[in-house]
C-alpha cells in the first residue's frame, strides 16, 4: 500500500534548509575561482608583496586574496553602474561622480586584519579601473590616552566606547561625499597613544579600506528617537576575519614575543619595560591583557558583528583560510 507520506512530492520530504543569506564555500571551491581571475601575479608583483613585510604565504595570496580582489573589482564596476542609474534619475539635483568604493575589514585584535587589509590594498591597486587605494585604520580615532585615563577607559582600549565614533563616521562620510582632502588623527603603537599634531590626509581615492575592530558596530542610539548613521552604512563591501579564539590568543602572544625582540626595544616604546624583565613575566602581562581586554571585547562586541559582513574569512590554526561565507541575499 502506498502511504500518503510517500505520495508527497519528493521535495516535501526533504528538511527545509535553514534560511541563510550566505553561500558557504570551502577553500578548494573558492580557490578554483582563481582560474577565472584575470591579472595573475607577475614575479615582480610577488616581490613587491614580499616587500610589505608580512609573513603571508604566496599560495595563500593566489588561492584566496587574488580571487577576492577580482570579486571586489566586479563589485566596484557594478556599484558604479548603480551610481550612474541614480545620477540619471537625479539629473542635476544632487548627482555625484567619483564616489569612492568603501571596504570595511573587521575582526579581533591579532586575527590578521591589518595583514588582510594591506594585501587587499596592494592587490586592488593593480586594477586599471581603480589604481588609487587608501587604507585607514580606526585606531587614529581612539581617544587620546589622557582622556581614556580621565574616563577610566584604559582597560577598555579597543572597546567601542574608547573611540570618537562620531569623528570616525564623519571622516568616512566626508571621503564618500567626494571632499578633496579629508584628514584623520594618527595613532602610534610605539607610544601607545595618539600622536599630537600629526594628521593623515586622504585625497579622493578610488577605493578606501577602513580596517578596525569595531567597523561593523551598529549605530549609536540617537537623541529624541532620531536614527543615527553607522559607519558600516557607508560600506559597499565588508570582510570579517574570523578564527578560533584559542588560535587568535596564540597569535596575539606570538606577535607580542616578536615585538619584544624588535619594536619594544626602541627607547621611546611604551612597552620598553617588557624588554627588561624575563620573557615569562612579559608574557604574563600579555596574557592578562588578552584575558581582561581583548578577549572580552571580541566576545562582547566584535564577534556579534560577524553576521553583518558581506564576506567572512574563516582561518585555520596556521592562518590559512579554510572556509568562506559570501553574502548572496
Ligand atoms: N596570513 C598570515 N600568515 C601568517 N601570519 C600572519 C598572517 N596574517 C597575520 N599574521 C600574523 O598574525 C599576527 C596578527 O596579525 P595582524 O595583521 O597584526 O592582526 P590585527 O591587525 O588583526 O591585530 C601578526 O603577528 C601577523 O604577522
Ligand atoms: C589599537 C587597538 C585598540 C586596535 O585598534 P583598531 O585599529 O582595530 O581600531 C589594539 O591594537 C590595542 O592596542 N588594544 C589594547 C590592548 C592591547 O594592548 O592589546
Amino acid at each position: 500500500m502506498i502511504s500518503s507520506v510517500s505520495s508527497l512530492p519528493r521535495s516535501a520530504h526533504r528538511p527545509r534548509p535553514e534560511a541563510t543569506p550566505y553561500v558557504d564555500l570551502t577553500r578548494a571551491e573558492w580557490s578554483a575561482l582563481r582560474d577565472k581571475t584575470p591579472l595573475p601575479l607577475t614575479a615582480e608583483e610577488v616581490e613587491k608583496l614580499r616587500g610589505l613585510g608580512d609573513v603571508i604565504d604566496l599560495d595563500e595570496v593566489r588561492d584566496i586574496y587574488l580571487p577576492l580582489s577580482r570579486l571586489l573589482n566586479l563589485y566596484v564596476g557594478a556599484t558604479n553602474g548603480l551610481r550612474g542609474a541614480l545620477n540619471t534619475f537625479l539629473g542635476e539635483q544632487g548627482s555625484q561622480s567619483g564616489t569612492p568604493f568603501v571596504i570595511g575589514v573587521a575582526g579581533s585584535v591579532a586575527v590578521g586584519k591589518s595583514t588582510v587589509a594591506r594585501l587587499l590594498k596592494a592587490l586592488l591597486a593593480r586594477w586599471p579601473e581603480h589604481p588609487r587605494v587608501e587604507l585607514v585604520t580606526t585606531d587614529g580615532f581612539l581617544l587620546p590616552m589622557k582622556e581614556l585615563q580621565e574616563r577610566g577607559l584604559m582597560s577598555r582600549k579597543g572597546f567601542p566606547d574608547s573611540y570618537d565614533r562620531r569623528a570616525l563616521t564623519r571622516f568616512v562620510a566626508d571621503i564618500k561625499a567626494g571632499k578633496d582632502e579629508v584628514t584623520a588623527p594618527v595613532y602610534s603603537h610605539l607610544i601607545y597613544d595618539i600622536v599630537p599634531g600629526q594628521r593623515l590626509t586622504v585625497r579622493r581615492p578610488d577605493i578606501l579600506i577602513v580596517e578596525g575592530l569595531n567597523v561593523l558596530q551598529p549605530a549609536l542610539p540617537g537623541k529624541d528617537g532620531r536614527t543615527r548613521v553607522a559607519l558600516a552604512d557607508y560600506f559597499d563591501f565588508s570582510v570579517y576575519v574570523d578564527a578560533r579564539t584559542e588560535d587568535i590568543e596564540r597569535w596575539y602572544l606570538s606577535r607580542f614575543r616578536k615585538l619584544r625582540r624588535t619594536a619594544f626595544q626602541d627607547p621611546s616604546s611604551y612597552f620598553r619595560k617588557y624588554t627588561q624583565v624575563s620573557e615569562e613575566e612579559a608574557l604574563d602581562y600579555a596574557r592578562t591583557t588578552w584575558r581582561t581586554i581583548n578577549r572580552p571585547n571580541l566576545t562582547e562586541n566584535v564577534a556579534p558583528t560577524r553576521g553583518r559582513a558581506t564576506l567572512v574569512l574563516r582561518k585555520g590554526p596556521d592562518h590559512k583560510v579554510q572556509r568562506l561565507s559570501l553574502r548572496k541575499l
